[in-house]
């Protein structure tokens, strides 16, 4: 009799299996299909900027693409170079940049168009050019765009064309900007690699094996690869500062409330405490100066979202001499990074105190709780909704160690987390992360609130203005490390668990002495260490940069710091 009911459930679960199989299986098929049609449509978009650009003689090519972003934008605003030659400039810049990164979606067909009529009004000698005139600008993949996909990374988001440009991007058209690309990112956004089972792995221009970074590693690998001059990238743990930190870039994520978020999917909707944010990226931090200082001349943003702040840009806050007290800390306490990146804020710390700020050790408290609060509510259903939506995709097997995470029921991982905490503390203190209960959920939002409250106290009583950390604790990973080491974004994260300003710029380089350190002084005590430590092997050379994170609203002074250790290293 018993014999008799396992063999029956055995037999029904065996039927269970294969009927879920098949069924999947059918639907990779399917799947895969529309992954052929999308790389043919992408394919043919690279035909036709490559048709568009052949156009252009290569002198005034050659010419324009010389030129620095302050001196572009004066050359379309005086007239001497015409948006169409900028965007078929532009195209022929990223088809190159692409064809050694992998980092376009899709070249937006209509920028041709649009330059031509900006020309065409500019002809009319009262026409008052807009301050963003020709500029030919890249798109994060998931920017809204009006007539273009934003998959992110999903298989079945292809074809899906977005009806609405969000506001940002109907603000640039306005102001003449030229939208002429878009940039690869990680499949669900929420990791620091770029690989998608749509578009492929998009790859640092330094080395084919080693990661731009994500989210915006599209973005981040063609502005450092010379195929763009000015990008938007999103942020909601890193994803505009890691990128930029791997590749010698420059980025900063602004406090989701100076931005409309409006018709903007992100990585997992409903998440009300960890905010995302668009924000600009390039090559130097004038050019971010700039786009914000233009996108926030005036109260436009507010009238097309009433719950956007009406607060304009600060010039007077940017453009101050006053010294500033920063805070400065080389180690969170949760994930000490590899010496060369601490090397750098100290590099950074030296400079600003060159230009007379006062630096002071600060380090935010309970780092380690913070990263548990910053996973549980960046998920915030266990990762429920991605893993539903990977299931009924074709899973990028980069993502892996991710999905499987987010796959293990939390009540095993809460059971196995008193095991793992034995041999490996770090790993076993976070798989209490993940919670599907309202009651957990709710108190790690009391305690996100009441963190932001005791920084804010913190920071108004010993009359700090800034804090200078590491961005991440290595230089730019393989491929396949950031899945495994999501606990490296605690440097990142926390910024967006209290919604400050946050940006990065370059610092310095790996040097071979770095490498000596890293052998000599950092223990691989844990598993999550000795990935840190074996993937920074090899990276002489690699950029480095340091993050600079302001409160809210005070986008200006965190630039302005930005600005002043670019000065310190480059003399420009
Ligand atoms: C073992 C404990 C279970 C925890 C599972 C957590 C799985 C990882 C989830 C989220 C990783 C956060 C990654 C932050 C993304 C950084 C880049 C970005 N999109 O801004």
């Amino acid at each position: 009799m018993i014999l008799l009911l396992l063999t029956t459930v055995l037999a029904l679960a065996a039927a269970y299996f294969y009927r879920f199989w098949s069924v999947r299986e059918k639907r990779q098929v399917e799947l895969r299909k529309i992954v052929e049609r999308k790389r043919a449509e992408r394919a043919e978009s690279v035909k036709f900027a490559k048709q568009s650009a052949e156009k252009l003689d290569v002198e005034t090519r050659n010419k324009i693409a010389s030129l620095e972003y302050s001196e572009l934008k004066e050359g379309l605003q005086s007239g001497t170079i015409s948006c169409i030659d900028a965007v078929r400039t532009y195209y022929f810049k990223a088809i190159q940049a692409n064809e050694k990164t992998n980092s376009v979606c899709m070249f937006v067909k209509e920028a041709e168009q649009w330059a031509m009529e900006w020309d065409e009004k500019a002809k009319d000698p009262e026409f008052k050019k807009p301050p963003m005139f020709g500029l030919p600008m890249s798109l994060k993949e998931c920017v809204p765009l009006q007539g273009y996909d934003q998959t992110r990374g999903f298989v079945q988001d292809t074809f899906h064309p977005t009806e609405t440009d969000a506001v940002l991007v109907q603000q640039l058209k306005k102001l003449g900007a030229i939208p002429y690309v878009q940039t690869n990112v990680p499949q669900s956004l929420l990791s620091y690699n770029c690989s998608n089972p749509v578009f492929g792995t998009t790859n640092h221009p330094m080395d084919k094996s080693r990661t731009s970074g994500g989210s915006s590693g599209g973005e981040s690998a063609l502005i450092s690869a010379d195929g763009s001059i000015l990008g938007i990238g999103g942020d909601v743990g890193g994803s505009i500062r890691i990128p930029c930190a791997y590749t010698g870039t420059t980025g900063i994520k602004p406090s989701h409330l100076r931005f409309s978020h409006r018709g903007v999917c992100g990585s997992v909707p409903g998440r009300p405490l960890i905010n995302s944010n668009d924000g600009p990226m390039s090559t130097r931090v004038e050019t971010n100066v700039d786009f914000l200082r233009t996108v926030w001349a005036d109260t436009w943003i507010t009238e097309q979202d009433p719950y956007v702040p009406p607060v304009t840009w600060n010039e007077e806050a940017y453009k101050s001499d006053k010294k500033l007290k920063i805070g400065y800390y080389t180690d969170d306490g949760w994930f000490t990074p590899t010496p060369v990146c601490q090397r750098a804020v100290m590099e950074a710390k030296q400079i600003l105190e060159d230009a007379g700020h006062t630096l002071i050790p600060f380090r935010p408290p309970r780092v380690p709780e913070v990263l548990i609060m910053f996973l549980r509510a960046v998920c915030v259903d266990a990762g429920k909704f991605l893993s539903n939506k990977l299931m009924n995709d074709i899973i990028d097997p980069l993502l892996y160690t991710q999905v499987v995470l987010w796959m293990v029921p939390v009540r095993v991982q809460r059971f196995l987390a008193s095991f793992i905490r034995v041999f490996f503390p770090r790993l076993g203190n976070l798989m209490n992360a993940m919670t599907l209960s309202t009651v957990e959920l709710r108190n790690t939002y009391a305690d996100i609130e009441a963190y932001r409250s005791e920084m804010a106290a913190l920071m108004i009583d010993q009359k700090i203005d800034a804090l200078l950390c590491p961005v991440t604790v290595t230089p730019a990973l393989p491929h396949v490390a950031p899945s495994k080491l999501f606990a490296g974004t605690s440097y990142t994260g926390i910024f967006n668990l209290l919604d400050y300003a946050a940006g990065s710029v370059n610092v310095t380089h790996v040097t071979k002495q770095d490498e000596l350190d890293l052998e000599s002084d950092y223990e691989a005590s844990d598993p999550w260490y000795a990935l840190a430590k074996n993937s920074s092997r090899g990276t002489i050379g690699f950029p480095i940069g340091v993050q600079v994170a302001t409160p809210p609203y005070r986008e200006e002074t965190c630039l302005r710091i930005m600005r002043e250790i670019e000065f310190g290293v480059t003399g420009k």
